[in-house]
């Protein structure tokens, strides 16, 4: 069976917009509050491949589960991961996937604004043509940012009636702190190709999570300003990405790690390496005892965690 495919266009018919710094973002109070409730549809949406928008299916594309994307796909229809690293289709492969998210959070976003009572429909419907899916500046600042280092969060929802307001809900889970799995079935059968035990049982995904699976921020806040842990940081990572930016002229040497100028072993100060440094302290907890990995640091599994994005 060949599902309809789904063409990755940008935000349709709308002038471009620049994405935002998620800690701007975070203080519109209607793009963050249509962007928070768009996660939150995308994730409540089915696992299975009939869902193939879904956040699962969509995050999966990265990694696990291997399997063919919006093509046929049989149970035992297994591949590589889709993603490219190490090479020159790095940057360029990871972009049209984040407008492919970018479009979803859109779509949704607008049938949640469209919900809204008359009063208010219009100024949220523009507000959601209006979402481009924020950054964390990690050069900048590389703390977790605050609006998704919380378990829970605050949302503005529509209220039906001609000029009825909108209700805050106080305590929602927050979708940008994780993912939480629908069906244990569909992840012990995914997650066990990655091999990290704990990520199979685990229900939702985690950041340099402890001993006991909790997950910890201010450890990865920590681990990205320690120099110790992050010896080519420094304690920031302003500086080596400000030099990349401006003295390296070769999109090779300037993208990826495998760039080599002729000398063996990999590219120590691509934006690809700094990257990884970010996914593996984001992930890992290398200053507790006995912490355990957390889904950023795979490949295979990173895009569940929202801060992936
Ligand atoms: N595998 C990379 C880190 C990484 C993890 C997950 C990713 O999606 C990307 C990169 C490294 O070892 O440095």
């Amino acid at each position: 069976m060949t599902m309809k495919t789904y063409p990755i266009t940008g935000v349709a018919s709308q002038a471009p917009r620049p994405r935002r710094n998620i800690n701007d973002f975070a203080q519109d109070p209607l793009q963050w509050n249509l962007f928070l409730q768009a996660l939150i549809n995308l994730q409540s949406q089915g696992e299975d491949t009939h869902s193939p928008l879904g956040y699962y299916q969509v995050a999966g594309v990265h990694g696990t589960p291997y399997i063919p994307w919006m093509e046929k796909a049989d149970a035992d229809d297994r591949a590589g991961d889709y993603c490219t690293h190490g090479t020159a289709l790095f940057l360029t492969w990871h972009r049209p996937y984040l407008l492919l998210f970018e479009q979803r959070i859109v779509e949704e976003a607008l049938t949640i604004a469209r919900n809204f009572s008359d009063k208010y429909r219009a100024e949220y419907e523009e507000a959601a043509l209006n979402i481009r899916i924020p950054y964390w500046d990690w050069a900048t600042d590389s703390d977790v940012p605050q609006s998704i280092r919380f378990a829970e969060t605050d949302i503005t929802l529509p209220e039906v009636g001609s000029d009825a307001p909108p209700v805050t809900r106080k305590g929602v889970p927050n979708p940008m702190y994780s993912y939480k799995f629908k069906t244990s079935i569909r992840r012990q059968r995914d997650f066990s190709i990655v091999g990290v035990q704990e990520m199979v049982a685990w229900e939702e995904t985690k950041r340099c999570p402890d001993e006991k699976g909790i997950s910890h921020p201010e450890i990865v806040d920590r681990q990205l300003r320690i120099p110790t842990v992050n010896p080519t940081a420094g304690s920031s990572f302003r500086d080596p990405i400000y030099k990349l930016l401006t003295l390296v002229g070769s999109y090779g040497a300037f993208g990826n790690t495998g760039w080599q100028t002729g000398r063996p072993g990999p590219n120590n100060i691509s934006l690809e390496h700094y990257h990884n440094i970010i996914h593996t302290f984001t992930g890992t907890n290398y200053i507790e005892e006995n912490s355990k990995e957390g889904h950023m640091s795979e490949v295979g599994v990173s895009a569940f965690d929202p801060i992936f994005w």
